[in-house]
């Protein structure tokens, strides 16, 4: 089944943990945190104690979206700090293989996301090494925008690519919802993230529901 990932950069700040357990009982499977520099996006969101502070509080894996210039620097405190899962951009890396190597050495998750003008096959020789690849269907640094159409493409050829059974998690994030869910699921993904969707929505769990369907 796919994997849901609420964006907590949509969640009200000053009520996050009642957000958390919110998603939590209605039945989100990881927790998304948008980690971003002003640099290699032009905003900036949280750091490594954010996360910990999420990670004692909740059972739930956390993804770490780190949206940073030379994330190298800060893999060893976001991996300390309890992350999961941490995903870094191919835009943002210059010795990408390294810096894969270096998140499974410190013991989290490894993945690698692309912008929406990067073309998948940039990951062809990187696929045997990761968990994870993260498609943006939005350009990084902001919630609430709209969904890339062509994304649905870059997710069918991504598959088309995808080395068989290591079990791959395809990820899609930016502007989705329950209509673009069904289509993304069909092309091959296998971990949606949706910030507005879920928090902008009383029902959290209609809102979850709409996603699997
Ligand atoms: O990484 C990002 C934005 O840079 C995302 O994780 C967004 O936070 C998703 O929010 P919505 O587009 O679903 O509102
Ligand atoms: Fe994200």
């Amino acid at each position: 089944m796919v994997k849901i990932a609420p964006s907590l950069l949509a969640a009200d700040l000053l009520n996050l943990q009642k957000d958390i357990e919110d998603v939590e009982e209605s039945g989100a499977h990881w927790l998304h945190i948008d980690v971003m520099d002003g640099h290699f996006v032009p905003n900036i969101t949280f750091g490594a104690d954010y996360v910990k502070a999420i990670k004692n509080f909740t059972s739930l894996t956390c993804d770490v979206h780190l949206m940073i210039k030379q994330p190298e620097k800060y893999i060893p405190s976001f991996a300390q700090s309890g992350a999961d899962i941490i995903t870094v951009h191919y835009e943002a890396v210059t010795h990408l293989h390294r810096v894969v190597q270096m998140i499974k050495d410190h013991g989290a998750k490894a993945g690698v996301a692309i912008n929406p003008a990067t073309n998948v096959e940039s990951l062809r020789y990187i696929l045997e090494e990761v968990d994870l690849v993260l498609v943006m269907s939005v350009n990084p640094g902001f919630g609430g925008q709209k969904f890339i159409t062509n994304s649905i493409e870059k997710i069918r050829h991504l598959k088309s690519i995808m080395p068989d059974k290591r079990g791959v998690e395809i990820q899609v994030d930016g502007g989705v919802n329950g209509d673009i869910a069904k289509k993304l699921i069909h092309a091959g993904a296998t971990s949606l993230v949706a910030g507005s969707h879920i928090f902008n929505n009383k029902d959290r769990k209609k809102a979850i529901k709409s996603l699997q369907n």
